[in-house]
């Protein structure tokens, strides 16, 4: 088996320890690829070689608008590629074909709304209150760009860093989860084919306490953007300290799905199931907290409960597959004693709540999806991120309450509501705390909009012109064109 390798100044290379990890299909524990394991030494290799371009003004002075058609042709090259690059994130993450696919064209869609964006922006000029003075703005790349991403849409949110970054001008070092680094691998083959010059777009594979926490920590990165557990990013947040690094942290969220009685009754149960079964609840925000209007409870529970048993789980590659396994045998006992947890504290699995039996699924990471009724909100269960095909329900009576119940949490990532009642739809998400809110709907997202938590769910926004805002300082020019001593000393 081939050893993939870093990219580092326009090179691929091994790490300079020579270790190498395996990577591990979740849908049955077959080693898929090996990566060279990169380290500090690794990861400092290049930031160096980032910091260089930088100084040298090798991408950043690159007319605005080449910059653009070079990031659209990797969004070409990853419409021509689709299919490579849904198989690899299938392999590795265990999601269907069809997901992967779907994350592809959002994807190539990310890069190319970047590229179109920049040379969108000429800066502004400013209504002087000086006389005879021109004050005017200009935005510039804020430099190296440490880039940190998880492994449950690995090349998506690594997608919304590295579009941004370099039609903003940056150079970057991006690493990958240990555990799922093939797509990103293969776009930055994407990359170097259309063009980025060397130096520019760095890839450093390994784990996140070596060679993410010497992105962190390194006083030669400018920026640190992460997506990942909320934990991991307090960790970030304090090592970026040390030089004072923008920072970009995009965590996790426990998201309320709020359903009044006067909603569409199937249209809700449906995306009920979307909301958290899709990619096996590994989805930031998936749609955990079911709450219900009491009157419907009962009947919306049991028809849930219906659709749930017809799930079905396999492989990803197999077309009659509707869910995957999860990611990892650790992430499994994590979701394990999540539901054992809420169990021991009074909640009803009312479906679910162990592992298949099906042979077949033995070797993979499977989790039966369930659901869990007489939740209070005081609850583990409730509170805490699962991020597994686990949905909680809780019951509510006026309006009031369902909001309250909605934002007792310490995340703020995103929420729904449905109900047919468009009032009582726009007064309840003015009041949710959350990034993103939708209505009638839930988990879409697009290039155009922006992404991002309220509370601990994060800081900044990535997507849609704030996505962009985040890869660039605001500069202030002030030209006085009648220059005067003023005579106080
Ligand atoms: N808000 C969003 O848009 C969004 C999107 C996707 C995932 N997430 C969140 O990501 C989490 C799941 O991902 P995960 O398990 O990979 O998260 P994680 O925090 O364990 O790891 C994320 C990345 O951080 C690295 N890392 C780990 N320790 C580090 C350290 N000390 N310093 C620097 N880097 C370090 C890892 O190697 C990995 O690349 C969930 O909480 C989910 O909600 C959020
Ligand atoms: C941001 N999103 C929804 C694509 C993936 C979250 O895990």
């Amino acid at each position: 088996m081939t050893i993939k390798q870093q990219f580092i100044d326009g090179k691929w290379v091994h790490s300079n320890s020579n270790k190498v990890r395996n990577i591990i299909n979740p849908f049955n524990q077959e080693v898929i690829a090996q990566v060279t394991e990169s380290d500090e030494s690794d990861a400092k290799s290049a930031i160096t070689a980032a910091r260089k371009a930088f100084d040298q003004g090798v991408w950043s002075s690159t007319p605005a608008t080449e910059r653009g058609q070079i990031v659209y042709k990797i969004a070409d090259f990853i419409a021509r590629d689709r299919e490579e690059l849904a198989e690899l994130e299938s392999l590795d993450t265990g999601k269907t074909m069809e997901e992967s696919r779907g994350d592809m064209d959002d994807i190539a869609g990310v890069f190319r709304y970047y590229a179109e964006a920049a040379d969108k922006d000429g800066g502004e000029i400013i209504d002087s209150p000086i006389p005879n003075s021109v004050s005017k703005v200009v935005r510039e790349p804020v430099g190296v760009c440490g880039q940190i991403t998880p492994w449950n849409y690995p090349l998506l949110q690594a997608s919304w860093k590295l579009a941004p970054a370099l039609a903003a001008g940056n150079t970057l070092i991006m690493k990958p989860s240990e555990i799922t680094p093939l797509t990103s691998i293969k776009v930055f083959e994407l990359i170097e084919e259309a063009g980025v010059p060397s130096g520019v777009a760095n890839l450093v594979l390994g784990a996140g306490n070596t060679v993410g926490a010497e992105l962190s920590v390194n006083t030669d990165v400018d920026l640190i953007s992460f997506t990942g557990g909320i934990e991991t990013g307090k960790k970030i947040m304090q090592a970026a300290s040390v030089n004072v690094k923008k920072i970009a942290l995009e965590l996790g969220g426990k998201n309320p799905n709020v359903v009044f009685a006067d909603a569409d009754f199937e249209t809700a149960v449906d995306q009920a199931m979307n909301a958290v079964f899709f990619h096996a609840g590994q989805i930031c925000s998936a749609g955990t907290r079911l709450i219900i209007e009491e009157s419907i409870h009962d009947e919306f529970v049991s028809a849930l409960v219906d659709r749930v048993k017809n799930i079905t789980l396999g492989n990803g590659f197999d077309e009659a597959t509707q869910m995957g396994p999860l990611i990892s045998e650790e992430h499994l006992n994590k979701v394990i004693n999540y539901v054992e947890k809420g169990k021991k504290e009074g909640a009803t699995i009312a479906i679910g709540g162990e592992r298949p039996e099906d042979p077949k699924l033995q070797d993979g990471f499977f989790y039966l999806p369930t659901v869990i009724t007489d939740c209070t909100t005081d609850m583990s269960v409730v509170q805490d991120e699962g991020f597994g095909p686990v949905i909680t329900v809780e019951k509510f009576t006026t309006e009031e309450e369902a909001i309250n119940l909605a934002n007792d949490s310490i995340y703020g990532l995103a929420g729904g509501v449905w109900t047919k009642d468009i009032a009582k739809a726009e007064r309840a998400v003015a009041k949710m705390r959350m990034g993103t809110v939708w209505i009638n709907e839930f988990n879409l997202y697009f290039p155009h909009a922006p992404w991002g938590g309220f509370k601990q769910s994060g800081i900044g926004r990535e997507l849609g012109k704030p996505g962009l805002d985040e890869y660039q300082e605001t500069k202030h020019i002030f030209h006085n064109l009648k220059p005067e001593s003023m005579n106080w000393f």
